[in-house]
């Protein structure tokens, strides 16, 4: 069958068509804020793809407001302010956390009274020790290397309205997850939510990530392309490592350059390649919109689930 059926596919200008953004001036400011995420981002595809896609995403959001509204009356409850939540999968290094910031900068611009918060579900890997304990260090990122009903019982109570809830994080400089830096989830409007498993259904559990969200974003690329962007950062990791003995990858900054991108070409091959194959592409068409990429991170054609 054609995975492909459901979708409908836009290409780049036709998209941007969709919505003109000459309309929409980003301030200098809001220039800066790119900038600083990453210097590398361009902004003609901030135009081009992201603020027609955020346009999409704020009809999308105000039709679920007013259904919260519908709902409550007939059931002759209390509107209660239910966060939204936008999930976003892909590959590691696809570029899923810059997007999620980029969104996030974005809809903060179009929405200034709503409030955005980001949170990646690398914080729920289990820590090195216990992945070492099991066995399973080198399938760090695979379904099982997750604490995968921690995650639930977080989006659970996102969505169950609590003021007040923590995720942990994780640091790509330590290679550990950070216990004792959560990040701390008060109550947003919007919560956008990143990760390489957000579209799949943990092994032991009934209940998938994605039923939590109301918008998910797929990202797509080819794997060749992945890995030389992951060689790219793997050559930024390095470079900040050589000053820093509690990094990670600081012996590896000490040693021959070749050497250490032997290292990861090999990770790549071993470890994050299956793993997008296996287990993170197949998730693909579960997304409501998939964003394609091609070189240097430019989106080409955007597909939208159809209904
Ligand atoms: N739009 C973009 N333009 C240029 N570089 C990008 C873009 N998006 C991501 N990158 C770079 O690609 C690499 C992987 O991106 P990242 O957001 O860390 O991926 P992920 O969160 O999927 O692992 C990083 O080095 C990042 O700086
Ligand atoms: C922590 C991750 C699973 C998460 O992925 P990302 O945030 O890069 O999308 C990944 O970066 C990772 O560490 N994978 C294990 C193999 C490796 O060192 O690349």
């Amino acid at each position: 069958m054609d995975e492909w059926m459901n979708y409908e596919r836009f290409e780049r200008q036709q998209w941007h068509n969709f919505f003109p953004t000459d309309t929409v001036r980003l301030s200098q400011e809001n220039l800066d804020d790119i900038k600083s995420l990453n210097d590398r981002i361009s902004i003609e595809d901030v135009q081009d793809i992201y603020l027609p896609l955020i346009k999409l995403l704020q009809l999308r959001y105000q039709t679920y407001l007013e259904w919260q509204m519908q709902k409550a009356n007939f059931l002759h409850q209390k509107v209660e302010r239910v966060p939204y939540i936008i999930g976003i999968a892909g590959s590691v290094a696809v570029g899923k956390s810059t997007i999620a910031r980029l969104l996030s900068i974005l809809l903060n611009k179009l929405l200034p009274d709503k409030r955005v918060e980001l949170m990646t579900t690398d914080g729920f890997l289990f820590p090195n020790a216990e992945l070492k304990r099991q066995g399973i260090l080198d399938r760090k990122g695979f379904p099982e290397s997750y604490d995968m009903e921690k995650l639930l019982q977080f989006m659970n109570d996102v969505k169950a309205g609590k003021s007040v809830v923590k995720a942990p994080t994780y640091s790509h400089q330590v290679y550990d997850v950070m216990p004792d830096r959560p990040l701390v989830i008060d109550h947003p409007d919007i919560l956008i939510v990143e990760g390489i498993n957000t579209l799949q259904l943990p092994s032991n559990q009934q209940i998938y990530v994605s039923d939590y969200f109301d918008t998910s974003i797929y990202v797509d690329a080819d794997p060749q392309l992945i890995e030389e962007w992951y060689l790219q950062r793997f050559g930024m990791l390095l470079n900040s490592a050589f000053t820093d003995p509690d990094n990670y990858y600081y012996s590896y900054s000490k040693g021959p350059r070749e050497r250490a991108f032997e290292m990861a070409k090999k990770v790549w091959q071993t470890i994050d390649l299956p793993n997008l194959t296996e287990y993170i592409l197949p998730t693909r068409n579960r997304a409501n919109i998939i964003l394609h990429k091609t070189n240097n991170h430019v989106v080409d054609r955007i597909y939208l689930k159809r209904g």
